[in-house]
């Protein structure tokens, strides 16, 4: 199957697209991938909607534009892939993600984007709604990537851990046998980019320069360290939120600029290390994908805390900006397909679980006609 994934994480910084030829099991060739940035504003519609989303209305007006602008700017990242494919795959923006462990039907999570209106303009049909499934059978719903991190690494050396560092940052752990543990490690990117954009108006720590002419305050790092989730066993989950409130009162704020950044860089690699006790066996290797494997102070704090090599996806050929898209890719042809999207070991959920609807163009075309 010819498919485009589309990803837009939790950073916000844009759409990734890429192209991938896949049977849902294995990946057959990849094709050409881009990133399509959003602008300052449309970045600043998406986290103000962020901050409302656990209280907002379906029909909200600010959501309504914003879902309306989203959909169009991955419509044009797929016209400027310029390729032709079978099927889409779409996750769409995250904006609230609660889901409740083991508790059918309890918890939420939410991913806008209207999927009809992207059928519809790009002529190709769309798989979406990756993660409700999951959740409503008391799954945690995130992360869906491990299937085909397992899929693209069968010829690496096990046990291995894949570290993606995204807004939030997560891990994939594949053994000797197969076995696949996932789940949420901490904050990534998210705090770090939101406290650039407070104290110097930049959107990110170029390269990780602030954070590598600061100095790590280690009572701040304690206080943050002490974090109950780091310890709570996994599956487990989270919302680019989730830490707000205890990276707001550590202390952070009497901080410079450049310590600020330092200690949250000092946090993320904590919360990557923090993962150590809760897998069957450490990783020969840790492998990084993601924005934050960019972050030389980042690479550099990673490769002093862990016990094991520390590489960045790119070392052993895979693309690390295009991952994630990529993976929607295989993960659409595997709705298609009705492969299991999550796993006991990756969400939590009792047994394999498919998910995720698809929609075609055709369709939502017939339904304009009727009206
Ligand atoms: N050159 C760079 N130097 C430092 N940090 C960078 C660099 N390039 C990207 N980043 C960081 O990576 C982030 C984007 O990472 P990525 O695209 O992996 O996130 P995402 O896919 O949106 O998030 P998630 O995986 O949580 O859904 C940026 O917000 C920025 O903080
Ligand atoms: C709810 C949600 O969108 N979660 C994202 C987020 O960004 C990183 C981490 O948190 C991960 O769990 C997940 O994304 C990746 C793509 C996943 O599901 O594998």
């Amino acid at each position: 199957m010819r498919t485009i994934g589309l990803m837009s994480g939790t950073s916000l910084d844009g759409v990734d697209a890429a192209w991938v030829e896949t049977d849902g099991r294995t990946i057959g060739r990849f094709g050409r991938r881009l990133t399509l940035p959003y602008s300052d504003d449309m970045r600043r519609a998406l986290r103000e909607l962020l901050d409302l989303a656990p209280t907002l209305d379906p029909g909200n007006a600010l959501l309504k534009t914003c879902e309306a602008r989203l959909t169009d700017h991955h419509a044009k990242a797929v016209r400027a892939l310029g390729e032709e494919a079978d099927l889409i795959g779409f996750h769409g923006q995250t904006i609230l993600h609660q889901p409740a462990a083991g508790q059918p039907g309890a918890g939420r999570t939410w991913q806008i984007g209207d999927a009809s209106s992207l059928a519809e303009a790009t002529g190709i049909p769309v798989a979406f709604d990756f993660r409700s499934a999951d959740v409503a059978a008391g799954g945690q719903g995130a992360p869906l990537v491990p299937v085909v991190h397992a899929a693209m690494a069968t010829a690496l050396e096990k046990p291995l851990a894949i570290i993606n560092l995204g807004g939030v940052g997560n891990i994939t752990w594949i053994g000797r046998d197969q076995q696949l543990i996932a789940f949420d490690t901490g904050p990534a990117n998210g705090p770090l980019d939101d406290w650039l954009f407070r104290k110097t108006g930049q959107a990110f720590d170029l390269d990780g320069r602030l954070a590598l002419s600061g100095r790590v305050d280690p009572f701040v790092l304690k206080h943050l360290s002490n974090h109950p989730f780091l310890r709570i066993a996994p599956p487990k989950s989270l919302d680019r939120q989730d830490f707000h409130d205890a990276i707001r009162s550590a202390g952070l704020e009497a901080l410079s600029a450049a310590d600020g950044a330092a200690t949250l860089v000092g946090f993320v690699v904590h919360c990557v290390a923090a993962t150590l006790p809760h897998l069957p066996e450490a990783p020969q290797q840790w492998l990084v994908t993601g924005g934050g494997r960019r972050n030389v102070a980042i690479m550099q704090a990673l490769a002093k805390e862990l016990p094991a090599p520390v590489l960045s996806v790119d070392d052993v050929g895979w693309d690390g900006d295009a991952l994630e898209a990529q993976a929607f890719g295989v993960l659409a042809a595997r709705v298609k397909l009705g492969l299991p999207l999550t796993f006991p070991g990756t969400t939590g959920v009792p047994k394999p679980l498919t998910g995720g609807r698809i929609v075609a163009a055709t369709s939502s075309t017939a339904a304009v006609a009727r009206l």
